[in-house]
């Protein structure tokens, strides 16, 4: 046997050990974890923490059942370290922990040492497993010096991607580039946009990300993380990452499910959501809510049979001292309790009138005082049902009583409503789009043509209508103080709109119009965000080619970039064929660079359009024997969708903006001239074109 054989045999014999020992700890603790939450009754606010931090623990342990260890990293000084999915304590009190957790600052070597910049390390150990068997080792040497490469673990990584693909993604914790390691762990302050072609884990790197922020940031865990995908769709499709990488605090959403209690009806005209979807709208409906505080004028309230105005001067004041920096709901709460107080001193002072015409007819008024008030109502007479002090001066506690009782008022609370009632979001959005004469005051930028389509298409709500709903009822504020619903703190955040979250993932960042971004912007006050995206395969109706173009109007220039470069789904052979389609979408980018060749050259055929269907459903058949137990998928025009899945119908048939996001090993690319004619069509062929991780196919009709 050759001495590399016998090496080779040592290091699985030794990693199988190790893995050994790593599953029989992990299935100890999760038998500890099991035995503790056993009938486990909280009774107090410690235990039902100390629960749910177990019962966390729990799903953390049993997520980690595939790759619980997956690397090694050998340091300079003769120690080494085994890293995983989880952490996992050593059993005998040791502080060096069996398995150290990927997110641990100590394991940031194996994701970016180079030879260059060894960071201590002497060597990296990708460790490959199916199930609990170790079947390959792949080393990497740190302290020969010399020149680094692209790329970490080139073994594991190549083995990763040439896995058939499933149709869910998977975890890349065991292969994460350096690249893509600098933005997972980069600081959560501030807004990060990562720009990055087509199959540069941008999504992988999102999640990752979530997974990190939440380990090392605790804080962050105590107030939820959101991640925002482009459809439910998506949304289900990246659904088990998260937990497979140990994170469950996290709510999911779409633009359109931000919302809470509030769906979206119908459809819209692409126009249309380019006109709604403008930044503009904000400081429109900022202006129109802000024009629904009251017009000052005098109140007259009565109180205890006698009639006190308040001029409109004092309510004047009032008001203006309301509505400042206040949403208008919490600026009407602070007007009415202003109210209240003017009221109260009002009384006060009336009531001193009355003691100081003691001197000069006392009985005289006060028989009238009295006489007022049983015709009134039956509250007693103001001398009784004050019980003042003998000298008839009030009290602290009368005037406290009084003030109660004034703020308890039907009377007095139905004129304060009249005066400014509190207002329901959807209705006053929807007001103010159907008043023409409204939306020519508070939206002057919009012209005949844009404000009849506005005011036409009204009822029920379409998905450009909920970031203006958003801002409408952020500007509002909530009526009354938000319940907190559910047990868990995202069944919370997901119930309330105004939901402060420690931080927010973007994916698709490129699909958001300026109204969505501020929607994101007012869930975290801290502008703690990370959004990932191509701006090249952007589909939406809004016109940015340049991220410059998408934030600014937005978040100005509190914004940095990251970028990521390698592509790890299309192969070379397929990312040849962009550069052009990339120049006609008017991008101002690189096509990434891909790391593997397929092998496969991408190929193209011609079919009447009668056939069509019938050649695609061929060739998809041919693909599908190709490509055993992997996938396939169809990209197509709108238009020839419906005939398409009709042909295939157990096939994967979608339109080049429902693939975004989605991969296969093969992709057949129909009628690519019929893409390109769709709205923003190049970026369109782009998305398409990029789906396959093996074999790209075009079929062009025949003119
Ligand atoms: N470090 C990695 N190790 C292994 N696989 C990886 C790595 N990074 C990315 N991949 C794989 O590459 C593919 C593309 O990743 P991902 O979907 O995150 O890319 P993307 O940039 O979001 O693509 P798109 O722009 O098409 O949405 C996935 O199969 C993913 O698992």
């Amino acid at each position: 046997m050759s001495e590399a054989i016998v090496r080779q045999a040592d290091a699985l014999a030794d990693e199988q050990h190790a893995v050994d020992l790593a599953y029989g700890r992990r299935d100890e603790l999760l038998m500890e974890v099991k035995q503790g939450l056993v009938d486990a009754v909280p009774r107090n606010a410690v235990e039902a923490a100390r629960l749910t931090i177990l019962r966390r623990r729990q799903a953390d342990l049993r997520h980690a059942e595939t790759g619980l260890v997956f690397g090694r990293l050998d340091a300079a000084n003769g120690s080494t370290r085994h890293l995983g999915r989880v952490g996992l304590p050593s059993p005998d009190d040791d502080s060096e922990p069996l398995v150290l957790d990927w997110r641990a600052p100590a394991a940031r070597p194996f994701y970016t040492a180079t030879p260059l910049d060894s960071q201590g390390q002497r060597r990296r150990r990708h460790i490959r497993t199916n199930g609990r068997e170790v079947v390959g080792v792949d080393d990497e040497p740190l302290d020969a010096g010399g020149e680094s490469g692209d790329l970490v673990g080139e073994g594991a990584l190549f083995a990763a991607l040439s896995a058939r693909r499933t149709g869910r993604m998977g975890t890349a914790v065991a292969t994460l580039q350096r690249e893509q390691d600098d933005i997972v762990r980069a600081a959560p302050d501030g807004l990060l946009v990562v720009q990055g072609g087509p199959g540069t884990g941008k999504t992988v790197v999102a999640l990752h990300r979530v997974a990190y922020l939440l380990f090392s940031h605790p804080s962050l865990a105590s107030q939820g993380v959101l991640v925002l995908g482009p459809s439910r769709r998506f949304l289900d499709y990246i659904a088990q990452v998260l937990p497979a990488l140990g994170e469950t605090a996290v709510v999911g959403a779409t633009c359109e499910t931000l919302v809470p209690g509030v769906a979206v009806e119908r459809d819209e005209s692409r126009e249309l959501a380019k006109l709604k979807g403008r930044s503009l709208w904000q400081s429109s409906l900022t202006a129109y809510v802000r024009s629904l505080a009251p017009v000052p004028t005098a109140l007259d309230f009565l109180v205890d049979g006698e009639t006190h105005t308040l001029p409109a001067h004092r309510i004047r004041r009032a008001v203006e001292g309301a509505v400042s920096g206040r949403d208008l709901h919490a600026a009407r709460r602070w007007f009415v309790e202003n109210v209240h107080d003017l009221l109260t001193d009002a009384v006060i002072e009336r009531h001193e009138e009355l003691l100081d015409g003691v001197e000069d007819g006392f009985e005289d008024l006060l028989a009238r005082v009295d006489a007022g008030l049983a015709k009134s109502d039956n509250r007693g007479t103001l001398t009784g049902a004050m019980g003042s002090d003998v000298d008839g001066t009030l009290t602290d506690d009368d005037i406290e009583r009084l003030h109660t009782r004034i703020a308890g008022d039907r009377d007095i609370t139905g004129v304060l409503d009249g005066f400014w009632p509190l207002y329901d979001p959807r209705q006053t959005l929807q007001s103010f789009l159907a008043d023409d004469a409204l939306l020519h005051e508070f939206a002057p930028w919009l012209d005949e043509h844009e404000r009849a389509m506005i005011t036409n298409a009204l009822t029920p709500l379409a998905p450009s209508d909920i970031p203006l709903l958003d801002a409408v009822a952020e500007l509002l504020g909530p009526t009354e103080a938000a319940s907190e619903q559910g047990e868990f703190l995202v069944d919370r955040a997901a119930a309330q709109r105004d939901w402060a979250y420690g931080h927010v993932v973007v994916d698709e960042a490129q699909e958001l119009s300026a109204m969505q971004w501020q929607m994101v912007a007012r869930r975290v006050p801290s502008r703690s965000i990370t959004a990932v995206g191509d701006i090249d395969q952007a589909e939406a109706p809004h016109r940015h080619r340049t991220w410059e173009g998408s934030l600014t109007p937005v978040f100005g220039e509190r914004w940095r970039r990251g970028d990521l470069t390698i592509c790890f789904r299309t192969p070379r052979e397929v990312i040849a064929l962009t550069g052009p389609v990339l120049a006609r979408a008017g991008s101002h980018n690189e096509p990434p660079r891909a790391v593997r060749d397929s092998g496969f050259e991408p190929w193209e055929v011609t079919s009447a359009d009668p056939e069509l269907a019938d050649t695609v459903a061929g060739l998809v058949e041919a693909m599908r024997v190709r490509w055993q137990s992997g996938s396939v998928g169809v990209v197509a025009p709108r238009s020839r969708i419906a005939v398409l899945r009709e042909a295939v119908p157990d096939a994967v048939v979608l339109a080049a903006v429902e693939a975004k996001g989605l991969e296969w090993d093969a992709a057949l690319v129909v009628d690519p001239d019929g893409i390109t004619a769709e709205p923003r069509g190049w970026n369109g062929l782009y998305v398409a074109l990029t789906r396959c991780t093996q074999e790209l196919g075009q079929v062009r009709p025949a003119d």
